[in-house]
């Protein structure tokens, strides 16, 4: 029986890499994939892991419809055993339902890959209907940590260093290098963290900051 699977963690946490390798170990079997993604960092049409390998994919665009493309790619003679889709909070619910459909009634099975929530802690849509309707929803094992060594289950976005919990939902970016966008001149970056210094606002750098003040002066004090 074929299964919608969707492997989901924070930022960082493996989820690229384990796309790639899910796609080249069931290739080497001899299966016959294809791979998808959006707005990956590394460009459109790209799966990128930051272990370093990077390979070409289809951009899902929320025009695509999943089931149109494989009764077409079908019909054309083509054979498809599995689908690969990398940041998959990023498609549209009405996309993930078409996933479930050509899982159900073309026996392809479909692995997604994708963050749950957003940089203001709310679900993504794509990633709410994956929970709702995946056969299998996993948390990756690999621990991706907040500063404190405390695993990261959130995901926080900073402008020019400050975290921030408004704005548009989504901004193409990385846990490491700071983007400089053309527009506005915001450097915008990622950061994991776990709940209670998520709920705190407190990034390594503001805790290194607040660590580093100096005590207040005793005045007052008998
Ligand atoms: N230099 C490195 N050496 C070993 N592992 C690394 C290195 N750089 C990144 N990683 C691993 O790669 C993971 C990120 O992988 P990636 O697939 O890009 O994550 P995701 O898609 O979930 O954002 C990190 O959590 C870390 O385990
Ligand atoms: C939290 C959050 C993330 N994004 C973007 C930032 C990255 O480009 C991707 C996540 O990629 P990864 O492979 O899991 O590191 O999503 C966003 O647009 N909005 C957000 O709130």
């Amino acid at each position: 029986m074929a299964e919608l699977t969707f492997w989901t963690g924070t930022m960082d946490a493996g989820k690229s890499t384990l796309a790639l390798q899910t796609n080249h170990n069931h290739a080497a079997r001899g299966r016959v994939g294809r791979l998808f993604t959006s707005h990956d960092r590394a460009g459109v049409a790209l799966v990128s892991s930051r272990l370093g390998l990077t390979q070409h994919a289809e951009e899902v665009t929320p025009e695509l419809n999943f089931w149109r493309y494989t009764v077409d790619a079908l019909t054309a003679g083509a054979r498809i055993d599995y689908f690969v889709c990398d940041e998959a909070q990023f498609y549209t619910p009405a996309q993930i339902d078409q996933l479930a459909k050509v899982v159900d009634e073309l026996q392809i099975d479909v692995f997604c890959f994708g963050i749950l929530t957003d940089f203001r802690t709310r679900l993504f849509p794509g990633a709410a209907r994956l929970v709702e309707l995946a056969d299998r929803t996993e948390v990756l094992q690999v621990e991706a940590l907040c500063w404190c060594g405390k695993r990261a289950t959130h995901n926080a976005r900073t402008e020019n260093g400050v975290m921030v919990t408004e704005g548009e939902v989504i901004v193409v970016g990385d846990v490491d290098n700071v983007e400089t966008r053309a527009d506005d001149e915001v450097e915008v970056a990622y950061e994991v963290l776990c709940r209670q210094h998520h709920r705190r606002g407190m990034t390594a750098a503001r805790a290194r900051a607040v660590s580093l003040a100096p005590d207040p002066l005793p005045f007052g004090s008998a």
